[in-house]
């Protein structure tokens, strides 16, 4: 499932989210969603225009929300099989953290993907499994504590060797909700990002996952399928260690950007009262108003919506393969952005 406008968009506030709590009924509540997720878009603004809407994209760009809705949307058809609509997963899942992985993987299959899987440690897996039997929970990471030193080399290939059997048929992966920081846990797991960018899956990078990327740049900078979503706290880690010094509110939209170009160009979604995306070129705000409460999880069910709506997916819906190279995306075959004219989404803004 691919939703996006233009190359720098697939921004899902949680606002969003609560907005679509209060909706009346779940059509109306999942179009509001997606023209919320377009662009920092009122309630009031889409009830007024639901007729031919045309919504106000974040920054005041003015977008066509009705054809981008159409363009982005993928169609149910009898012919489609399962998991066409999405197959992701999420790594990440402890034993101190089950909630975090959960909220992720079912917000993606709330929102629309046929298949979610969980890749996380033995101990998390019952927990996890025990919240929804709409999860595929995969128990194959191991923490330090639960295996010996001799042992470790032999626990890491059969661990790469389960996920291997997998990762190819993914679309998108979240990995970090949940992780924990465990050394030997975080190592598999650095292997387990290589591996995905060997095959070209779009990597969202959140939580202890931003832990683990912040102390090893390179495994992801320059990778043009990467989005990271910091937090405040994740942020700051990394603006720290990319760019050597403190954030900066005043300029934050610069900030935003020199550090997802520093990073190779990759998309980086801060978090915060207003939402900030960059991937190096352009920066994109999303400041609808959501919810005031800050509980815990939020940023996971965000980082699990993105799953979804990265438009960069391995596949289109017309089933074109996505070739991509660290460089960039090498022959992109996004035909869900376009429209009959063959516009893309972003050439409607
Ligand atoms: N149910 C579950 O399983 C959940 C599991 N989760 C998982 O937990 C793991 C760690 O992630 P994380 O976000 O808790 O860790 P981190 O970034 O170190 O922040 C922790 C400290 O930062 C502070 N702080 C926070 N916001 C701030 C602000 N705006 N401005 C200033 N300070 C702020 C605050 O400090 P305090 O106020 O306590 O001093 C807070 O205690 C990760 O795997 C994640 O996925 C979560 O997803 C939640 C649901
Ligand atoms: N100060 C704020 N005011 C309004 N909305 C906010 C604020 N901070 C965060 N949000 C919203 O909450 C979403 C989640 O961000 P948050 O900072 O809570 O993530 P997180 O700390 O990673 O959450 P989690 O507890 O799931 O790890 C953001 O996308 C944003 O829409
Ligand atoms: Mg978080």
């Amino acid at each position: 499932m691919l939703i996006k406008y233009g190359v720098n968009h697939h921004l899902p506030p949680y606002n969003s989210v609560i907005g679509c709590l209060v909706a009346p009924s779940s059509i109306l509540r999942r179009q509001q969603f997606l023209v919320r997720i377009l662009g920092g878009f009122s309630s009031q603004t889409y009830q007024n225009r639901v007729g031919g809407i045309r919504s106000v994209a974040a920054c005041g760009v003015e977008a066509d929300a009705e054809s981008i809705l159409r363009a982005i949307t993928p169609a149910l058809e009898s012919s489609k099989h399962k998991g066409q609509a999405g197959k992701i997963a999420v790594v990440g899942g402890c034993r101190e953290y089950t909630g975090a992985p959960y909220f992720a993987a079912i917000s993606a299959l709330k929102i629309g993907a046929d298949l979610s899987h969980v890749f996380c440690t033995k101990d998390a897996a019952p927990v996890i499994k025990g919240y929804s039997p709409e999860l595929i929970v995969h128990p194959i990471l191991e923490e330090s504590y639960s295996i010996r030193d001799e042992d470790k080399s032999c626990v890491t290939q059969r661990v790469l060797a389960e996920i291997d059997k997998w990762l190819e048929r993914f679309d998108c992966l979240v990995v970090g909700p949940g992780l924990g920081r465990d050394p030997f846990l975080l190592d598999c797991v650095n292997e387990i990002i290589k591996r995905a960018q060997h095959l070209n899956v779009p990597i969202i990078v959140d939580g202890d996952g931003l832990f683990l990327v912040t102390n090893c740049l390179d495994l992801v900078s320059g990778y043009p399928l990467a989005v990271l979503t910091p937090n405040v706290n994740e942020y700051k880690r990394l603006i720290d260690k990319v760019l050597n010094c403190e954030v900066n509110d005043r300029e934050a939209n610069q900030q935003v950007q020199f550090l997802a170009k520093q990073m190779g160009g990759i998309t980086i979604l801060r978090k915060g009262k207003s939402d900030l995306i960059s991937d190096g070129d352009i920066v994109k705000s999303v400041s609808t108003y959501g919810s005031p409460r800050r509980c815990g999880g939020q940023g996971d069910i965000l980082s699990g919506s993105v799953l979804i709506m990265d438009p960069r997916a391995k596949y289109s819906p017309q089933g074109h393969h996505r070739e991509v190279t660290r460089a960039g995306i090498s022959s992109p075959s996004y035909s869900l952005n376009t429209d009959e004219r063959g516009l893309s989404a972003r050439e409607h803004l």
